[in-house]
C-alpha cells in the first residue's frame, strides 16, 4: 500500500468551525476510515498539526480528539517541509496574515470563508496563491449538502421545466446571552470585529446560486440590526454594531429571481434552519439541509382564495419526499477528501480561492446596496 502522507497545519482549530467540522468530523474521520482511497493500493493519510495561541486550549483539544502535533508558533510549522498545506479557520481579519504567510513558505491553501473582509483583499490573495503556482481552495460546504445535491438532481434532470424564482429563508434565534448560554461567538454581532450576517451569509449564497440557478446580475439588500444589545462571553453587555439580518434579492442573469432572508432573530417554523424554495413552470421544490420535497405541475392543487372558509386542500399533503441516493456524508468531510485529492493527484477542484472572492464581491455589493438604498449590478471579478 502507498501511503501519500501530508501534513495539514490548522490554524484556528480551537474555534467551533476548526473544532467540530474540520478537525472532528473532517480531518479526524478520515484519519479513523483509513484516509482518503486513492486506489486499491494507494491512499493518502492527514496528519494534522493543531495550531493557535493557547497551548493550554491546543493540547487539551489534541488529547480529546488523539492527535500528537500541537503547536502555537506558525512560523515552525510553515518551515517544516512535510506540512503541505496551510488551513485557516480563524477570524475572518486575520485570514489574509495567515494565508500571506503560507503562500510565501510555498504551502497549498485551503480556507474557511469569507476569504477576506473585502474583495479587494480576497481577489489579491487569489491572485497571489495562483501566481505562486499554489493550490488552492475555500469552503463552500453548502454545496454538499443532501437536500441541495437532492436539489441539483432535480434540476438536472430538467423537473422544474423552466426555473422561475427561488426563495431562500436562513436563519433562527440566537439568545441574546443576558440570560442564556451563548450559541455564537459575540464578534459576529460587531462590524469593528468583521462581524455581520451580510459578510456571513451572502458568500454562502453566492456560490449556491451560482452553482444550482445561474449568474448574478444585480441585487438589492437591506440589513438590519434588530436587537441593539446582547452579552458576551464574560457576561457583559456590548453594543451591537453588525447587521443581524438581511432582505436581499438576486436578480440573475437567465432571469430567474432569488430572494434570500436571512435572520439570527426569527423563529423557526419550517422544516430546517435554511429552506429553499424553487418554483418551475413544470413544478417545485423546497430543500432543507437534508431533505427536499417536490409537487410536479401534475400533483399541483388548484387554490381559489377565499378566506370565509377554512381550506379543503391541505397544502403540505402534496408534496413527495425526493429519496435518499445513497450514503450521505459530513459536507466538508467531501470537500476535504476532494482537496487532499486535488492537491495529490491534480484533479479538479473548482472551488478555488477565486472563487471565493466572487462570494467576497456579492457581500460587498449587497453592503453598499443597504447603504445607498437601491439596486447595484454585480460587476465580473477580473
Ligand atoms: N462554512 C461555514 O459554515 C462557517 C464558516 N465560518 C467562518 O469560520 C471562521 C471562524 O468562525 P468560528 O469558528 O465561528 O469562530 P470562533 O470565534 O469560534 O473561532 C475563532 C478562531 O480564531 C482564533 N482567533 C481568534 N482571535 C484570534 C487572533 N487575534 N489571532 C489568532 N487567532 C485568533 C481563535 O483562537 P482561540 O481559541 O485561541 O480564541 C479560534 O481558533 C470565520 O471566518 C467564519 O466566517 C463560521 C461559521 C460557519
Ligand atoms: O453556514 C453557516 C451556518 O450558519 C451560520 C450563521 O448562523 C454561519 O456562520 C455559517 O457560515
Amino acid at each position: 500500500m502507498k501511503t501519500h502522507k501530508i501534513g495539514i497545519i490548522m490554524n484556528g482549530v480551537t474555534g467551533r468551525m476548526g473544532t467540530n467540522q474540520h478537525l472532528i468530523r473532517s480531518i479526524k474521520a478520515i484519519i479513523d476510515q483509513g484516509g482518503v482511497k486513492l486506489s486499491d493500493d494507494e491512499v493518502i493519510m492527514p496528519d494534522p498539526v493543531l495550531v493557535g495561541r493557547s497551548e493550554a486550549k491546543l493540547k487539551a483539544l489534541a488529547a480529546r480528539v488523539g492527535v500528537t502535533r500541537v503547536s502555537t508558533n506558525l512560523d515552525a510549522e510553515l518551515a517544516k517541509p512535510d506540512n503541505q498545506i496551510y488551513f485557516d479557520s480563524t477570524l475572518t481579519g486575520q485570514r489574509p496574515m495567515g494565508v500571506r504567510k503560507a503562500i510565501a513558505a510555498k504551502k497549498h491553501i485551503y480556507c474557511e470563508k469569507p476569504t477576506a473582509t473585502t474583495s479587494k483583499e480576497a481577489l489579491a490573495l487569489a491572485d497571489e496563491v495562483v501566481a505562486a503556482g499554489l493550490k488552492n481552495g475555500v469552503v463552500q460546504d453548502k454545496l454538499w449538502l443532501p437536500g441541495l445535491v437532492k436539489l441539483k438532481w432535480l434540476i438536472d434532470q430538467g423537473f422544474f421545466g423552466k426555473i422561475l424564482s427561488v426563495r431562500g429563508e436562513f436563519g433562527y434565534w440566537v439568545f441574546t446571552g443576558e440570560h442564556e448560554k451563548l450559541q455564537r461567538p459575540s464578534w459576529n454581532y460587531r462590524k469593528e470585529d468583521d462581524g455581520g450576517i451580510i459578510v456571513d451569509m451572502v458568500c454562502h449564497w453566492q456560490y449556491v446560486i451560482q452553482n444550482l440557478f445561474g449568474d448574478i446580475k444585480s441585487l438589492t439588500c437591506l440589513g438590519a440590526t434588530h436587537i441593539p444589545q446582547r452579552w458576551d462571553e464574560a457576561g457583559k453587555p456590548y453594543k451591537c454594531t453588525a447587521d443581524d439580518s438581511a432582505y436581499a434579492t438576486f436578480e440573475l442573469k437567465n432571469g430567474v429571481i432569488c430572494h434570500f432572508n436571512s435572520s439570527w432573530d426569527v423563529r423557526v417554523d419550517r422544516d430546517d434552519l435554511l429552506t429553499l424554495q424553487v418554483d418551475g413552470t413544470h413544478g417545485s421544490a423546497v430543500a432543507g439541509l437534508r431533505d427536499c420535497k417536490a409537487q410536479a405541475l401534475a400533483a399541483t392543487p388548484r387554490c381559489v382564495w377565499n378566506p370565509d372558509i377554512d381550506s379543503s386542500i391541505k397544502y403540505k399533503d402534496g408534496w413527495v419526499r425526493v429519496p435518499d441516493q445513497g450514503f450521505y456524508d459530513n459536507a466538508f468531510k467531501i470537500q476535504w477528501e476532494l482537496f487532499l485529492k486535488h492537491v495529490v493527484t491534480g484533479s479538479a477542484f473548482p472551488w478555488s480561492l477565486h472563487e471565493g472572492a466572487k462570494g467576497v464581491q456579492l457581500a460587498e455589493v449587497a453592503l453598499d446596496s443597504w447603504a445607498q438604498r437601491r439596486w447595484l449590478d454585480v460587476p465580473a471579478l477580473k
